[in-house]
């Protein structure tokens, strides 16, 4: 019965919200996919077309009708990719306020980041904060500025290719540019992200929302929860405010993204970046965090900035510029090769691409440098590459599964070896004892310029290794480059 008077005394013109009408008899709600301060959200079909459904509380105050109500009117204002499309509200009196939105199957961010079976790269990661940074800079670039103030990691939905959306804008305000406003009651927000000038209810600026970014790049780099060791508000509020108590960054975070998370979750506002200045330095995080070696990363920005796939011909040509690729026998065998341990994807348009990912983890299993060669010569990543596709015994990237599969049947003393699907820029041999039993993996590190080391003993390449081995006996046959090969020793033979 509350909700019933509280339509109707707040209610008023409804048309003034200008948001698309959907009707109550449009909607079919499925299943339950999150749920909220207002209410729930449904997973729901609405004119033929799958979508998600959020339903205010049966029973609900007026602060909370309000929150609805602005959020259907500043949705049905912002269009952006990065974020949550708004496709149309039923207000009607006496009927469920209901919000109809796209639907973002994968989900939220803190939901994703905290299941451990779900894996995500640090590279995805940053591509997810870039994405989540192109939105809010869509609102904080608009007149008067549109401030979130609940930015958080559930509040950013991810779609089917992984790309990210702000969402929830109950709490949103629009603010003058170049003004700064002050809560009168109660600070609005979610406390663990909230700007510590929010808490203590001073002046604020859509700079609060960097400061809960920083938070949120913070849950990306570490997947962990924010302040998860207070258990008393006053006392999380006093460190945050009083103390500049933020989470610890882990040590071993490229610098280009621990300087930008310090920045900002700056206790000062005015030291805070804005999302524009934050998008070009997540440009520069991408590729730091993507390609481990300093020289190919450079060879990355030079060529490629702002960019995460490059088509295969592009790549190539700039990669073999740069590295000094002879025009003699053996280019084609060198390219060849190349192609197959990039496994170039094809993009939508059917043109092969190159990721910055793979390009890193490449130069991180063979390295950039030159090596000495057995015959006192200087070896390439190109020599190298070649010459481990040629190997019977080396299968590339397959994982510990497809690893097991291959071997189970086969003898005792038949092995593989494969890039590590776990350490990158390592290598795991995969092997049947010769005293029975399962197949066992063993982790080979490779550090550039010093070799390959497993068990404490390090090798000059992975072929003495397999050489010296004892119970590495037979090569598992079926390895992807093999077929590389029968066309290019058939080319050989036309050679001589
Ligand atoms: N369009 C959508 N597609 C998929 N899931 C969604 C969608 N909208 C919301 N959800 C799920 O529902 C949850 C709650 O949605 P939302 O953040 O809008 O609710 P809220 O009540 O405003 O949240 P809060 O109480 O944290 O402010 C999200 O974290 C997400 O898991």
């Amino acid at each position: 019965m509350a909700h019933l008077a509280l339509q109707g005394a707040n209610r008023p013109d409804e048309g003034s919200l200008g948001a698309p009408e959907i009707f109550p008899e449009e909607i079919t709600v499925e299943e339950e996919i999150g749920s909220g301060s207002f209410g729930k959200v449904y997973k729901g079909r609405c004119r033929q077309k799958p979508v998600a459904v959020k339903i205010l509380h049966r029973t609900f105050d007026k602060r909370t009708l309000l929150a609805f109500r602005r959020e259907v009117k500043i949705m049905s204002k912002i269009f952006h990719p990065n974020i949550c499309l708004f496709m149309g509200a039923c207000l009607l009196p006496e009927k469920p306020c209901m919000m109809v939105t796209e639907l973002l199957p994968k989900g939220d961010v803190e939901s994703l980041l905290h299941d451990s079976k779900v894996t995500l790269s640090l590279f995805l990661r940053m591509k997810m904060a870039r994405d989540a940074a192109l939105g809010m800079n869509w609102l904080h670039c608009s007149n008067p500025v549109f401030i979130h103030r609940d930015l958080k990691s559930s509040n950013l939905l991810v779609d089917n290719n992984m790309n990210v959306k702000v969402c929830d804008f109950g709490l949103s305000q629009l603010i003058p540019r170049d003004h700064k406003v002050k809560d009168r009651q109660n600070a609005k927000g979610t406390p663990l992200w909230m700007a510590p000038e929010v808490m203590m209810f001073q002046e604020f600026n859509e700079k609060c929302d960097v400061y809960s970014f920083g938070i949120v790049l913070w849950e990306l780099l570490t997947r962990q929860e924010p302040f998860s060791e207070y258990t008393s508000f006053e006392v999380f509020k006093a460190d945050v405010c009083h103390k500049q108590v933020r989470p610890i960054i882990p040590a071993d975070t490229p610098s280009s993204l621990s300087i930008l998370i310090s920045r900002c979750w700056s206790a000062d506002p005015n030291e805070r970046p804005s999302f524009e200045a934050i998008i070009g330095q997540l440009h520069k995080v991408i590729i730091d965090v993507s390609i481990r070696d300093e020289a190919a990363r450079d060879f990355w920005t030079i060529h490629f900035i702002k960019r995460e796939e490059v088509h295969w011909p592009e790549f190539l040509e700039a990669f073999c510029k740069f590295t000094g690729l002879p025009d003699d026998s053996m280019r084609e065998r060198n390219i060849k090769s190349l192609h197959a341990l990039l496994e170039p994807k094809k993009d939508e348009g059917g043109a092969e691409a190159v990721s910055i990912e793979q390009f890193g983890r490449l130069i991180d299993w063979f390295g950039l440098k030159k090596s000495k060669s057995d015959d006192g010569g200087e070896d390439s990543i190109f020599d190298r590459m070649r010459e481990m596709v040629q190997k019977t015994w080396f299968h590339g990237e397959i994982t510990t599964q497809e690893a097991n599969q291959k071997l189970s049947t086969l003898p005792a003393g038949t092995f593989l070896v494969r890039f590590s699907s776990t350490h990158n820029g390592s290598y795991t041999i995969s092997s049947l004892p010769q005293s029975g039993g399962k197949v066992k993996h063993q982790r080979v590190s490779y550090v550039e310029g010093v070799g390959y080391t497993l068990n404490g003993e390090t090798k000059p390449s992975l072929e003495v290794m397999v050489r010296d081995a004892n119970d590495l006996l037979i090569p598992c046959p079926g390895s992807k480059y093999q077929s590389l090969f029968v066309e290019q020793s058939t080319e050989m033979m036309g050679y001589e």
